[in-house]
Parts: structure tokens; C-alpha cells; sequence
């Protein structure tokens, strides 16, 4: 299988080359060249098979010849055995014809865990093969940092800095990434919130001369194999309600873009997926430009779904790739005029994109509402984001079809929204319950390129 960049610049990369690259040299998203297909046998033979052997079937075509067969098994078997629910990602039924897909049992309590613990175990294997070493720089408004440290934390041929937005962070998120005691893992609080971060990031990409010297790779959903491993969950939830018999469809709560079109992908691998819903909270820029056409960020405002406060969203850029029927040339023009502010989707692309995404919004009340009424009615607690997803949903889903509601991340990450919309207060896991406990190692940075740089450059001797 061979990857190719979203702006059509970048070398043609294999699978393992893609992953440990990060974001393309011509500052785009890697994806497959093809898409590859499971055919309504091969969906239907995935009944009754374990999250694993369903893993491996799904993304084995994506990671070709990188491991021989038994090397990929074994890889997917050590990523998910920490997960603390046997189905791994469980469904529960929330209303007659809703359903919310768990995907909070990894040990960072987010959907995280589900790529970040395999890619840990790819750049584990991969890493060892060839006697590299890499320095992971990745951005987080609070659960890709925590999950990326926790599947890197001790690994002898890996460094990791997470910035993560000063402030702006639940306070379990930021323990869960400041605790580790491991040297080569490093929480960064910028001045700044996510969309900083993220910027930093791609800018040390998009520096060649640091980019080479510390050997930069990405763990954030700009690798492809981080999109991938969450290509799975849509699978084995839609196999257990029917697929590929009976068609589902997925709400997502949506910041990055990267969870919801893992989704997209599944649709293109022949999943009978109906509708593909975009939950935004009022950091509604996704939702707006579905409506609208226009892309224009216009400030990050805090929410009490704090992951999901995004205004660039990077993954958006694969769903344009694939909207302006992958003509890299557009999408760098795209980008471009970004850089400059906004951009506005042509007619023909707006309408790719509403025949594969549909979208809503949910804001602050609405979210603490359905926190208090789900858990009223059906004894289901959810986290914010969750919540922001099934509000979504609620209004979107149809009778004729199966809704299923992506609960992204565990309601104790952030208790003090849980506990002001409910009355209650979700406890930590016990693997978890000393967190507050645990001595904390944080280094403040300003939003500064230069200052970043050096200071990894410093910690890494390069
Ligand atoms: C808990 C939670 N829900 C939803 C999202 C949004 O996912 P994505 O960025 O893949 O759209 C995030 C962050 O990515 C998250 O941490
Ligand atoms: N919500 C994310 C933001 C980073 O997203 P990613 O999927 O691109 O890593 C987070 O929790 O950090």
C-alpha cells in the first residue's frame, strides 16, 4: 500500500514510512492511495470474532508487508490488553434505537487508547528493527497528550513533548500527562489554547533543518495509522446491531475531524454506514461550514468539553482532499487562503462533503441538560463530550435507523462539569484513584516557535 499527501507535493511513502513521518513534507496529511474494500461476506464473517481478530483483519490490508502476520497479532494483542472491558469497546442501548458506543476503557479513559496503544506498539516494533530513535512532538487539548504519553512513557528509543494549552485542560487531564516519572516524557504548557499548540506543531514539521536534526514524528490524528486503528470501532459496533444487513448510522463529537472520518473510511471500505453526524460544541466551525460553505476560525471560546475546542481542524483537510476529488493542487489553495484567515468550500466539493456528513451543534446548557437527563433516564453517565454527541443526536437520528452515539472519553476526566450537570461525582478507576496524589513535572512555555524549539533541542542534545 503506498500514502500519498493531501496537497500532492510530498514523496510517495509505505505504511511504515507514513507513520514515522508524521505530517507530509509539503504540509499535508498523509492517506492510502486506495481504498482498500471488505466485502459484505467478509463484514458479515467479522460476527462473533474478538475486537483483535477484527483489527487485524480491518487494518491488515492498510499495513500490507511492515510485520509478517504473526508480528502484527502480536502487536495488536499487547495494545489492547490493558483495556479494562473484554468487548473493548462495548455498546449499550440508551433509547430504543440509540446506542452509545463506549470507547473509554483504554487506560487514559478516552478513544485515545485505541490508536495511541497500538502505534506504541508499531513504533516500538518499527524502531527496534531499524535502531532509530525519534522525538515525538505532539499537541493535546487535554486526551491525545495523556494517551500519547502513557503508550510512549520508558521507551528506550522515544522522547515525548506534549504542549497542551495552560489553563485550559480538566485537571485530571493535565495530572494524567504531568505525573509519569519517565525522563523522555515532557508536558508543555503553552500560552496559548489548542489551535496554538496544533500550529506550533506543524510549524516544527515545516521546519526541515530542526525537523531532521531531533528526528520529528507525530502522533497526533496528522498519522494516518492513528486514523486507522479508530477505523475499527465503527465495524464491530455496526456488525453487533446488524451490519452489514441492516445500515447504521454514527454520531461523532467532532474537533479534529480525525474519530469521524475514521468513519468516512469505513463507509469507503463498504460498512452500510446511512449518515455520519458531525457534534460540535459551540466551537461550531465544522458545523458552520456544512451549513454555510465558509472555514473562517474566529476564536477559540473555553467549554466544558474542552477537548473539542477546535477551530482548525486538521483532519478537515483529508475530508476536502477527498471532497475536491483528491486534487492536491485545490487543497493547497485551501490552505493557503487559511493561512490568510478563510476559506470558502466551491459548490461541487460543499456538496460532497453533505452527501457524506450531516452535522449540529450543541451549547453549554444543552450539553450539562443532557448530561442530567441521560443519566436520569437511562443511568448512563456521560462526559461532556459524549453528551454533546447524543444532544446531536437526538435531534438528527430517524426511526428507520440505528443511531450509535460515540461516548469519546470517561465522565471522571472531567468531574466538576459532570458534578455541576448531575449532582454526582465520578469517581477515578482505582488504577487512578492516587492521581491527585502524584508529584507533577510541568514546563510553561510562551507561544513561541523559537522558544519550543530550543528547549527540546536542550532536552534532547541535539
Ligand atoms: C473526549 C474527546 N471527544 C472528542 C474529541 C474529538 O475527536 P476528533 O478530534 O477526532 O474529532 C476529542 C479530541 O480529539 C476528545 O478528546
Ligand atoms: N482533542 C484532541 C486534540 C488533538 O487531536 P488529534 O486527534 O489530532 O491528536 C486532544 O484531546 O488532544
Amino acid at each position: 500500500m503506498r500514502y500519498i499527501s493531501t496537497r500532492g507535493q510530498a514523496p510517495i511513502l509505505s505504511f511504515e514510512e507514513a507513520m514515522l513521518t508524521g505530517l507530509a513534507r509539503d504540509g499535508g496529511l498523509y492517506l492510502p492511495e486506495i481504498i482498500p474494500q471488505m466485502s459484505r461476506a467478509d463484514i458479515a464473517a467479522l460476527v462473533g470474532v474478538s475486537y483483535e481478530e477484527a483489527a487485524y483483519r480491518i487494518m491488515q490490508p492498510y499495513v500490507g508487508d511492515t510485520f509478517t502476520e504473526d508480528e502484527f497479532r502480536a502487536i495488536i494483542a499487547r495494545a489492547y490488553a490493558g483495556f479494562g472491558h473484554a468487548a473493548r469497546a462495548p455498546l449499550k442501548q440508551l433509547d430504543s434505537g440509540h446506542f452509545l458506543l463506549e470507547l473509554f476503557h483504554g487506560p487514559t479513559l478516552a478513544f485515545k487508547d485505541f490508536a495511541m496503544q497500538l502505534i506504541g506498539q508499531l513504533f516500538e516494533a518499527s524502531l527496534k528493527r531499524s535502531g532509530k530513535r525519534v522525538c515525538i512532538v505532539g499537541a493535546t487539548s487535554g486526551d491525545t497528550g495523556s494517551a500519547a504519553i502513557e503508550a510512549f512513557r520508558g521507551l528506550e528509543a522515544v522522547d515525548v513533548f506534549i504542549l497542551y494549552p495552560h489553563g485550559r485542560v480538566s485537571e485530571v487531564q493535565r495530572r494524567q500527562m504531568s505525573t509519569p516519572s519517565e525522563d523522555n516524557v515532557h508536558a508543555i504548557a503553552l500560552d496559548g489554547h489548542f489551535d496554538d499548540c496544533q500550529a506550533r506543531v506543524k510549524d516544527m514539521f515545516n521546519d526541515f533543518e530542526f525537523r531532521d536534526a531531533v528526528g520529528l514524528a507525530g502522533v497526533n490524528s496528522i498519522n494516518w495509522a492513528r486514523v486507522l486503528a479508530q477505523v475499527v470501532y465503527y465495524f464491530t459496533s455496526a456488525v453487533s446491531l446488524g451490519a452489514p444487513h441492516r445500515k447504521v448510522s454514527f454520531t461523532v463529537p467532532t474537533g479534529n475531524f480525525g474519530d469521524i472520518f475514521a468513519g468516512y473510511i469505513a463507509k469507503r471500505m463498504g460498512l452500510p454506514i446511512d449518515r455520519l453526524v458531525v457534534a460540535t460544541n459551540q466551537n461550531d466551525i465544522l458545523h458552520r461550514c456544512l451549513s454555510t460553505s465558509e472555514y473562517k476560525p474566529d476564536g477559540v471560546i473555553p467549554s466544558i468539553s474542552p477537548s473539542m475546542d477546535i477551530q482548525v481542524s486538521s483532519n478537515f483537510e483529508r475530508a476536502l482532499f477527498e471532497a475536491y476529488d483528491r486534487d492536491g493542487a485545490a487543497v493547497s489553495q485551501l490552505m493557503e487562503e487559511l493561512g490568510a484567515g478563510a476559506f470558502n468550500v466551491s459548490q461541487g466539493a460543499l456538496q460532497a462533503l453533505r452527501e457524506n456528513y450531516d452535522s449540529g451543534r450543541c451549547d453549554e446548557d444543552e450539553t450539562r441538560a443532557t448530561i442530567r437527563d441521560a443519566y436520569t433516564r437511562t443511568g448512563e453517565l456521560l462526559c461532556p463530550h459524549g453528551a454533546v454527541g447524543v444532544k446531536v443526536a437526538e435531534e438528527q437520528r430517524d426511526a428507520a435507523t440505528p443511531m450509535i452515539t460515540l461516548a469519546t472519553a470517561h465522565p471522571a476526566k472531567f468531574p466538576d462539569a459532570v458534578e455541576t450537570a448531575s449532582g454526582l461525582h465520578p469517581p477515578l478507576p482505582p488504577a487512578m484513584s492516587d492521581l491527585y496524589e502524584r508529584e507533577e513535572r510541568i514546563t510553561r512555555v510562551a507561544n513561541d516557535l523559537g522558544a519550543i524549539e530550543t528547549l527540546i533541542r536542550e532536552r534532547t542534545g541535539n
